[in-house]
């Protein structure tokens, strides 16, 4: 039984398991007492832990039971398998390693068999688990679909961060798409910078103890305000929960009242609750639920010629459209005074006005403060032109708006302009080529004219997200890892906080936008170490003086939906050592029909420079 619903949300964390410690032969049971308690799936031991090779020569192993007492439907949405405890791959006993490869091996081929959907595998026995890794690497190798996923201690008192053992697991196996990570939740938990970078592994679930648990004052189960938002955090990014009674509390009063159940039912309920408590999803979430960690090719609206679907999308986002309504209001009221307002008209040019809600949100800034405009509006696209000149007559605009189909860099404009307004933003700033176009088209604005944007600035900062450098490395070539993607991270997470890269001020005098940066980011030792796969980028934008909008996370503004970041990835990740630096350069190149981004990584290792020469990816003058 599902923890709860929320509207819009179908997320995978909506199941919550309970793990069957021992094993058993009535697994008939076990299934169906843990489903009458409202949980969906159990973890089952696969095997009987008493069954050693070495010991049991020529005999088939004790699976539990056998593949029919469950039908295939009910293996794979019921069951998930764990392979035995005591498989040690990396002790000095050559007999239990051994028995530990082949009992590895049978299980899973068992678990593949069985066609559940994820096998646990144990947590190693020791830090250096080369051998471990190396068996399981070899199973990937022919994996059918089945998920398998290493279990760590969130907490790890002989190690200190446990992330390093899932790290040096994977990197083994080479960051294998399906190998996740399970960790193991119990009362001692570390710093919320180390939680955090946890989002940006493969992490499919949380077996969550009752050792976990604090108790009310009524005697029931609770956890502390920690581990409530850390179990938050984990429904919000599509973790199942997994409750383990490692260590059961009794509850006097349960069994004193004549309950026969299983305790672990106040646990589930409990954790029902947390769920039900979620808040619900904002409408923009809902809107962004389908892209998220999803890689799209950015736009390229100077080369090529957006679709009306691009155009009905951006025509959505309200908020974008009131933060420029409120910049050409405030332009204009400083540029005419209250004395001048009936005498004095405005030329407003909308260049790239796309179908028209730039020009509508002059129109109703000028009409609110009183001010008399003449409007051009500038638009290459010959498809979206021919909407915006219907629009034009439809509103009864013809008096007020002239329409012009040309590209601003070209148009010999007939007069001067006031205020010139554009939206030529990506997610990057200036990565739709708002620079150029706008050095062109400030040859007609006025030597003392506005412009809206007055500036923007591009930011950057590291990120763990496994899921994308996979998705990127499916491509299986060099030039996808030289790409910036436009993509709504999620299970991405930031290892240190956005810096500034590149800024743009318009009206300028100097329209070389050639551009190098140098960014050292801090990477904060309660972080621990972490891997970075690539970089978000964001950008801010100053419409007029105090008026601004953007996606920066520290300053983005709020319910807007036109972007979602970009992200810039490293041929190989790069391992960064808790409390390190990473030095990264970003250029931005310039050649007559394209410009492109170069990076690289300097430290605390050395990446090949990514992109020269724009060969991957590039965007289209
Ligand atoms: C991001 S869209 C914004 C459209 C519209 N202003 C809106 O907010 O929905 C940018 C528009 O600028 C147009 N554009 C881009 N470069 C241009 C250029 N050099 N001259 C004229 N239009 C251009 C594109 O065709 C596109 O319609």
């Amino acid at each position: 039984m599902p923890l709860g619903q929320r509207a819009g949300d179908n997320s995978e964390s909506r199941y919550a398991g309970c793990e069957i410690l021992r094993h058993t032969d009535d697994i008939e049971e076990a299934l169906s007492s843990s489903l009458s308690a409202g949980f969906d799936f159990i973890v089952l031991p696969l095997t009987n832990p008493e069954y050693r090779p070495s010991k049991n020569a020529g005999l088939v192993p004790p699976f539990c039971g056998s593949d029919l007492v469950f039908s295939s439907t009910q293996w794979s949405s019921h069951v998930v398998g764990k392979l035995s405890d005591w498989i040690d791959l990396d002790g000095d006993d050559d007999v239990a390693r051994l028995d530990s490869e082949l009992v590895l091996k049978k299980e899973l081929s068992w678990a593949g068999h069985l066609s559940v959907q994820a096998c646990l595998l144990p947590t190693p026995k020791v830090f250096g688990c080369a051998n471990y890794a190396r068996c399981v690497n070899q199973v990937l190798q022919g994996l059918g679909n089945m998920q398998v996923c290493k279990r760590d201690p969130i907490s790890n008192r002989l190690l200190n961060d446990s992330w390093e053992w899932w790290h040096m697991f994977r990197t083994l196996c080479e960051y294998h798409s399906q190998l996740g990570v399970a960790l193991d939740i119990t009362a001692s938990l570390p710093p919320a910078s180390a939680i955090k970078r946890w989002i940006g592994e493969p992490l499919k679930a949380a077996i969550l103890h009752t050792s976990a648990f604090l108790t009310n004052k009524r005697g029931y189960p609770c956890l502390s305000k920690r581990h409530q938002s850390l179990i938050t955090m984990l429904f919000n990014h599509s973790v199942q929960v997994c409750c383990s009674c490692s260590l059961c509390f009794t509850f006097d009063h349960w069994t004193d009242n004549g309950n026969s159940q299983d305790p672990l039912i106040l646990y589930r309920d409990y954790v029902a609750n947390l769920y039900r408590k979620l808040d619900p999803l904002t409408t923009q979430e809902q809107f962004e639920l389908g892209y998220r960690d999803f890689l799209q090719a950015p736009l390229q609206p100077l080369m090529d010629n957006l679709e009306a679907q691009t155009y009905e999308t951006f025509e959505k986002d309200a908020t974008k459209y009131d933060q420029y309504q409120n910049a050409i209001r405030a332009a204009l009221v400083d540029r005419v005074s209250d004395a001048e307002a009936s005498t004095k008209t405005i030329v407003l040019m909308v260049v790239g006005a796309g179908r028209g809600p730039l020009v509508r949100a002059s129109l109703k800034a000028a009409e609110e403060c009183g001010r008399n405009l003449r409007v051009y509006a500038v638009e290459k696209n010959p498809n979206a032109v021919v909407t915006l000149s219907r629009l034009i007559k439809i509103e009864g605009w013809e008096d007020l708006v002239e329409l012009v189909s040309c590209d601003m860099r070209h148009w010999d404009a007939p007069e001067q302009a006031d205020i010139l307004v554009s939206e030529l933003l990506g997610s990057f700033g200036d990565n739709e080529l708002s620079p150029e176009c706008l050095d062109g088209a400030q040859r007609f604005l006025k030597k003392d004219g506005i412009s809206i944007p007055s500036s923007y600035t591009s930011y950057i900062g590291p990120v763990t997200a496994s899921k994308l450098y996979n998705d990127v490395k499916s491509y299986n070539d060099l030039s996808h890892f030289e790409t910036a993607y436009v993509v709504k991270l999620h299970n991405a997470a930031p290892l240190a906080a956005p810096q500034p890269v590149f800024t743009f001020v318009h009206p300028t005098d100097n329209t070389d936008n050639r551009r190098y940066k140098r960014l050292v980011f801090n990477f904060s030792p309660d972080t621990g170490s972490a891997l970075v796969h690539g970089f978000g980028g964001y950008f801010d934008a100053v419409l007029y003086k105090d008026i601004h909008l953007g996606i920066e996370p520290s300053t983005a503004t709020p319910n807007m939906f036109s972007w979602f970041s970009i992200f810039f990835p490293l041929r190989t990740p790069i391992y960064v050592p808790a409390g390190a630096l990473l030095e990264l350069h970003f250029w931005r190149c310039v050649a007559p029909t394209k410009v492109w981004y170069e990076w690289s990584v300097t430290s605390p290792t050395v990446s090949p420079l990514h992109n020269p020469n724009g060969r991957s990816y590039w965007v289209g003058l």
